[in-house]
């Protein structure tokens, strides 16, 4: 392993001390100890550091979490190093997208752990970042020389950018100098097709007047100051731009990634959406750099260029395709069509021929097992088994066992040898299901098996090498299971390389009706029913409802209501109504209560409809719509406790 040159920003000296013999003892350069902000970025620039240990609260008002979105922009890995875990912060910090988080107290041997995780996500990072460049100029060139209107050629060059850095709708600007404008704007329609808007297509699209428009439009750029915009970042960047705020609201944006780029002597900016709330990542801004000749190509081209026909045929692109998914909305058996599934579509299609750990993040019946399966098919490692295991399920005493296997005579009742999943699954894939149930002693032994790519079967001494891609799934909210001491920080940060959040069904209500009709023609064929079809109001009062048993609910209830059915149609759907007792207070007992109260059981009727979840997609910051530390400080304050919401 190559030691890199690390600098500790650290206000206690006798930590940033120890901290220092420790890395020298361990073979890495310590170039330096900075107490404050303001130090850290005087050694930066003298003395160009690879990775930085950051602690939070530091000497002066500025704090690590401060400084680590410069770091994000100088492209400096960093690890924290902090002896808070208040949810809150933990929040703020993992926002900052670093490569580790180290809890202090610790001990030598958790720094090291750390530090290895910490450069091998930073490998793979930039392993992704150098898979995917592909000769994009040129796919452009060609575009552009086509004897085709430029409209066309900008969707196509829409197309073939968004293979490398996706988004839904991409908004290019000049700011400087900020005479008249020909803004450039091209949104996503579905997976390879694209739409361009003039700034007085989109007046009338967003339903704004042109008036307002002009007045929004001198002062629409944000200042960004960074480049990647996702979740209370992106509610705040909607609230300094009325455009942005009118666009995202119009075409459902959730994220944003900004860079500007100097053209001759003017500066553009871009500003890539998307739908999904926590697109962007460290990776996608790289590319952004690492892309800006062939993005000066594209603007110079599609604000300067000539359209040289009218006649037009479009054509795909060749080389570079976007993720292959299907427009009829199935994705190798998963079903459905709407944005945010694209985009889980998009991240399948990314990580699914490495060895990248997935983590997938999602509600009960989301379909989670069923995208491991995806990634599994999709891999190179098809022909080889994948096995499931459902940590939940296990029985605390067999879970090693069953994981890791046992030798004969390991623990009373071990009659025979047993061979564990793991080595089932040599050569393969595992999908270890609701992984934030395993015990703590077992996560210690699968971390062992992410380092050291071995195990070890009960009752035995012999290690054994082992070949496996882990691919693990959770409903729970892991920062907080970390937070609380019931996962380990360095499992979930090996674990969580390559994150993918499964949106719930009420948040991709587009796809209903597909689903249904999916389930209608599995049980039909199943059950011989000739029940094929479902009626209009039957299809909306599916639509209606809210889901919290997501897909298998709504799978299990067309199965129903086929068998209930009388003639070929669903006519009548039994959906399980509201449960009473919320609304207990209105009525003759009727009590008048005060705003508190209100707030209280609203906050707690929507956290238990998110099972428990306060932030990220679906959880009840979410639904609520406001930032996860407010609703956080709320909850507190409230005295409201996670035994109540279970
Ligand atoms: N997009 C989809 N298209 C078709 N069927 C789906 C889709 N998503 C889920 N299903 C079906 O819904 C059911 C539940 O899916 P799955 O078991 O994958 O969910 P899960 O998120 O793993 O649930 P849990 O967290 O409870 O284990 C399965 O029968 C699965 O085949």
């Amino acid at each position: 392993m190559i030691k890199e040159k690390i600098l500790i920003v650290e206000d206690e000296f006798i930590v940033a001390n120890d901290l220092r013999i420790m890395l020298e003892k361990s073979g890495y350069k310590v170039c330096g100890i900075a107490p404050s902000v303001p130090k850290a970025l005087e050694l930066i620039k003298t003395k160009a550091p690879n990775w930085i240990l950051l602690d939070i609260f530091l000497q002066g008002d500025k704090t690590g979490i401060d400084l680590a979105g410069q770091l994000t922009e100088m492209d400096i890995p960093f690890i924290y190093i902090s002896a808070n875990t208040n949810q809150g912060i933990l929040e703020a910090a993992k926002a900052t997208l670093p490569y580790g988080f180290l809890v202090k107290p610790f001990r030598e041997k958790d720094l090291m752990v750390m530090l290895d995780i910490a450069q091998y996500r930073h490998a793979q990072k930039q392993k992704y970042t150098n898979n995917t460049e592909p000769g994009l100029q040129q796919q452009l060139e060609h575009i552009f020389s086509k004897n085709e209107a430029l409209a066309e050629k900008i969707k196509q060059a829409g197309s073939v950018l968004n293979a490398v850095l996706p988004f839904d709708f991409l908004w290019i600007s000049r700011i400087q100098p900020k005479t008249s404008t020909r803004d450039l704007y091209i949104q996503r329609v579905n997976s390879n097709s694209f739409r361009t808007y003039t700034a007085d297509q989109l007046c009338s699209e967003l339903l704004v007047s042109s008036r307002d428009f002009k007045v929004w439009n001198t002062n629409a750029t944000p200042n960004a100051g960074k480049p990647i915009f996702n979740g209370y970042d992106f509610r705040k960047l909607r609230m300094e731009s009325n455009w942005i705020k009118a666009t995202s609201d119009h075409f459902k944006l959730e994220s944003a990634l900004i860079t500007e780029l100097k053209l001759n002597d003017e500066t553009f900016q871009l500003i890539f959406f998307s739908h999904a709330p926590e697109m962007y990542t460290r990776v996608h801004s790289d590319m952004s750099g690492r892309f800006e000749s062939s993005l000066k190509f594209m603007i110079e081209q599609s604000i300067y260029g000539k359209d040289l026909s009218t006649a037009v045929q479009i054509q795909e692109s060749p080389s570079i395709q976007p993720a292959k998914i299907a427009v009829l909305g199935d994705f190798n058996g998963i079903i459905g069509n709407s944005r945010l599934l694209h985009t889980v579509f998009e991240k399948i299609t990314l990580v699914a021929p490495d060895d990248t750990s997935v983590l997938i993040l999602g509600e009960s019946g989301t379909g989670k097992e069923k995208i491991a399966l995806t990634i599994h098919k999709l891999s190179p490692r098809a022909s080889k088994p994948l096995i499931t295991v459902n940590c939940a399920a296990l029985p605390l005493s067999l879970i090693e066992s069953e994981l890791f296997g046992h030798e004969k005579g390991a623990f009373t009742g071990a009659n025979e040898k047993r061979i564990g999943k793991f080595e089932q699954a040599d050569g393969g894939s595992i999908f270890l299901d609701e992984i934030g149930e395993l015990p703590l002693e077992a996560q210690v032994k699968l971390l062992r098996v992410l380092q050291e790519k071995e195990i070890e079967r009960l009752g035995g001494n012999l290690t054994k090498k082992i070949n496996v891609r882990i691919i693990t799934a959770t409903n729970r909210n892991l920062e907080k299971e970390v937070a609380e001491g019931r996962f380990r920080l360095d499992l979930y940060y090996r674990l969580n390389v390559f994150p993918i959040e499964l949106p719930a069904l009420r948040q991709r209500k587009e796809d209903i009706e597909v689903l249904v009709h999916h389930f209608l023609d599995k049980y039909s064929k199943k059950n011989s029913r000739a029940v094929t079809g479902i009626s209009a109001e039957a299809l909306a009062s599916l639509q209606a409802y809210d889901w919290p048993g997501n897909i298998r609910e709504l799978e299990h209830l067309i199965e129903r209501s086929m068998l209930m059915a009388n003639g070929t149609e669903i006519t009548e759907i039994d959906l399980p109504t509201p449960s009473t007792s919320a609304f207990a207070e209105v009525g003759d007992n009727f009590k008048a209560k005060t705003m508190e109260e209100m707030e209280r059981d609203h906050i707690m009727r929507v956290l238990k409809m998110c099972n428990g979840k306060v932030y990220g997609p679906g959880g009840a910051a979410e639904v609520l719509n406001i930032p996860s530390t407010t609703l956080n400080s709320k909850i507190k304050k409230l005295g409201i406790r996670y035994e109540f919401v279970k």
